[in-house]
Formats: structure tokens, sequence, C-alpha cells
């Protein structure tokens, strides 16, 4: 018996009870559904870049997923809604922030127990004390930005001036981050891990979540960002669902973000590389992985690459593309495997800003049961994995098994 949950990152069903208290530009973030407006896009015929058509995700569908929008916000989006054969509901969350490891360590039982530190959206951002601490440790005469921001956009705006200068680049968003973009090449990628790792701690003890190394490479007008991206995540102050297995004795592979989003507590072995090659640790995985593991993926580009830049069409092609990946998937699973289909946060495509939106998320799940499970938490999550396993869950969530 295994079990696998895997997170689809911002894809979120709507009808959060708390989206007016969550901005994108100073306007709250009610009404936000990222499935919903996708799939509207989609059958309006707007979203025809690199696919065509009705939003068609058959295997995310039959878990339940066009239900699921309907349960969280009331409105079933077109092209989706066959009745589900598994177990399936939707998820609410509690902790107050709409980010990733807030989504990440509530759906591993620990609602986040503090508020998280966010910088003010005016120039400077930042205060004068951090800012001469990074110059302190980068060695320069400054830094730019300083500032809310889109990275690719904080690239377009100083990426010239910092290969002038070799300052470097930190920004922010609605998230409790603090970002710092460097070039690969002229900076040097080591210096700016270095760099971010360096400064991280001072960031953790104001309770901001995560410092992020933010590598680019190219030149004016030609800017990319690469993979070399690392997170500097605050350590989650108890247990989690990845703990509690651990302690049992099972295995814990992480897939993708999740060993950077739970600073390795917890965890055995991880698996990284972009979506493609995650899902084919994934399905490694589901052929080999051993009796009483838990595989926690996380598949991030939904997010990075379609919901942050407002790009409808390549979200839909990316949920098009992991539900074919999921039709390969599913007839792999052993007769007593779990496998668990969740998000952590919305970042509606079709929304106004560029942060993520406070949604509900999905909650559908192959192998274990059949029916809806209703509104549910998303420690419930953990604690429904936990129970699969025969493993005892300490977090603040209970069993929809
Ligand atoms: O605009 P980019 O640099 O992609 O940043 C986004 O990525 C951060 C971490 O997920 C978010 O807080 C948002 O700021
Ligand atoms: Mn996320
Ligand atoms: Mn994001």
């Amino acid at each position: 018996m295994r079990a696998f949950l895997v997170v689809m990152d911002s894809v979120g069903i709507g009808g959060a009870p708390d989206a007016g208290s969550y901005f994108n530009d100073g306007h709250p973030d009610t009404g936000a559904n990222t499935v919903l407006h996708i799939a509207e896009a989609c059958a309006r015929g707007e979203a025809e870049d690199g696919r065509s058509g009705k939003l068609h995700l058959p295997n995310l569908d039959a878990l339940g997923l066009g239900r699921a929008v309907e349960l969280a916000s009331g409105t079933l989006p077109p092209g989706l809604g066959a009745a589900p054969r598994g177990l399936w509901g939707a998820a609410t969350e509690r902790s107050k922030g709409k980010d990733t490891p807030s989504g990440h360590w509530e759906l591993a039982g620990l609602p986040v127990p503090w508020d998280w530190h966010y910088f003010p959206d005016t120039q400077p951002a930042f205060p004068a004390d951090l800012m001469a601490k990074v110059c302190e440790i980068a060695g320069t005469e400054g830094t730019l930005a300083n500032c809310h921001g889109s990275g690719t956009v904080m690239l377009e705006r100083f990426g010239a001036e910092h290969l002038r200068t070799g300052w470097p680049i930190c920004y922010t968003s609605a998230d409790s981050v603090f970002q710092i973009a460097a070039h690969e090449e002229s900076f040097g990628l080591d210096r700016l891990l270095s760099l971010c790792e360096t400064i991280a701690p001072l960031l953790h003890k104001r309770k901001v979540g995560r410092v992020i190394a933010r590598p680019f490479v190219g030149q004016e007008g030609h800017f990319t960002r690469t993979a070399n991206r690392h997170d500097y995540a605050i350590r989650p102050p108890e247990p989690v669902l990845t703990n509690w297995v651990q302690e049992a004795g099972g295995t814990v592979h992480a897939v993708g973000k999740i060993g950077d989003i739970f600073s390795m507590e917890g965890i055995d072995a991880l698996h990284k590389g972009d979506d493609a090659t995650l899902m084919s640790h994934l399905g490694d995985l589901v052929d080999n992985s051993g009796d009483g593991s838990l595989t926690f993926a996380n598949f991030v580009e939904f997010d990075s690459l379609y919901g942050h830049r407002r790009n409808v069409s390549g979200y839909a092609r990316a949920l098009e593309w992991f539900d074919a990946e999921l039709g390969r998937l599913l007839p792999r699973l052993r007769k007593d495997d779990m496998l668990l289909i969740t998000a952590d946060h919305g970042n509606d495509p079709t929304w106004r800003g560029t942060d993520h939106t406070r949604e509900r998320v999905p909650v559908l799940v192959a192998g274990k049961g059949a029916g809806c499970a209703g509104q549910v938490g998303f420690a419930d999550v953990a604690a429904s994995v936990a129970a699969h396993l025969g493993v005892a869950a300490r977090g603040a969530g209970r069993s929809f098994l």
C-alpha cells in the first residue's frame, strides 16, 4: 500500500470564503476561479494558442474536477462535469497566506501558526538595514528595484543596469518573499546562491517565508530566467505529514519543489527537473516505490509559466498535458494504492495583477473509495493520507476516507 500526493500548483477552483481579504493590484480576489475561468475562455474560443476548443480534461473530470468546481464555487465549468468515479471534494484553506508554503504546510497537516511578514507595496519596499546587509554580503555599493513586481518585468526594467553596475535586483510580490535576481555569468550563480543563503536567516527571523534566488542569462531585450532558481524557506515549526510517515518507517519521496518547501524535513529522496521530467519521475515511482512509501509531488509550471504570466492558452495546454499524462499513470497504480490530486492556492490567469488568487482547491482521490467528501479543510488531506498508510496523524485535520 502506497500514497501519492500530487499538487497541481495554483490549480484553484474558486469559492474561498475569505477571498475578499486577499488582493491583486489592490483589488480583492473575490470571484477569482482558475479552472472555471480557463474553461470559460476555452469555450469562447479565446484560448487557441497551441490548443483549440473546449477545455479537454477527461481524466481529471472523471475523478471529479468539474463537480469539485461546482461544489466550491456554484458553477459547473463548460466541458466538465462528468459523474465522478472516485472520492472527490473541495478544500478550504485557513492559513493566512495564499502562497506556496502556506498551502503545502496546511495540506501536510500544519496550518501556518503565525502571520507572515509582507513587504509594503511602496518604493522602497524594503527597510534600509536589510538592503545594507545585502550590499555587505554581496560586496556591492547598492541594489536595484527595491519594489513589488513580476519577475520578468523586473528583468526588462533592471537587467541592463544590473549588467552595468553589478548590483543585485531585489523585489517582492503579494507573497511573503524576498527575491534576488542576478545574471548567472556576470554576477555569478554561486555568488547569488550564497548571497541568498546567507541573508535568509535574517528574513526568516522577521517571518518572511522565503528568500528566492532568481538567476537569469542573456543580453538586454533577451533576458531569460534559468532552472537554477532556488528557494530558501522557513523550516516548518512542527512535524508534518512527511515526518509522520518517515518516523513510522515509510520512505518519503519528494518530487519537484517539495524538498524546498519543507526544508527537506522528513524527506528521504529528492527528484527534480522541469514538469515533464517530474512526470517521468512520478511514473517511475508509481512503477517502483516501496510498500508504505509516500510520494509527495509538486508540478509548478501551471503557476510559474502560465498563472503569474496570465497566459490562459498556456495554462489550458498545461492542464491538458497533465490530464493526458494522468491517463497513463492511473492504470499503473496497484490495487491498494491511493493517489490524491490537489492544489495549494489559485492563480487565475484571467485575473488582474500577476499574483496568486485566494481560492478553494480540488481534492480528487483515485483508488480509495467513491462519492463526495464534501467541503473539507486543507489539513484533512494530510490526515487522510496518514489514515491510508496506517500512520498516526498528529496534525490539525480529520481523515475524509
Ligand atoms: O514574478 P515571479 O518572479 O515569477 O515571482 C512569483 O514567484 C514567487 C514565488 O512563487 C511569487 O511570490 C511571485 O512573486
Ligand atoms: Mn504554489
Ligand atoms: Mn507562484
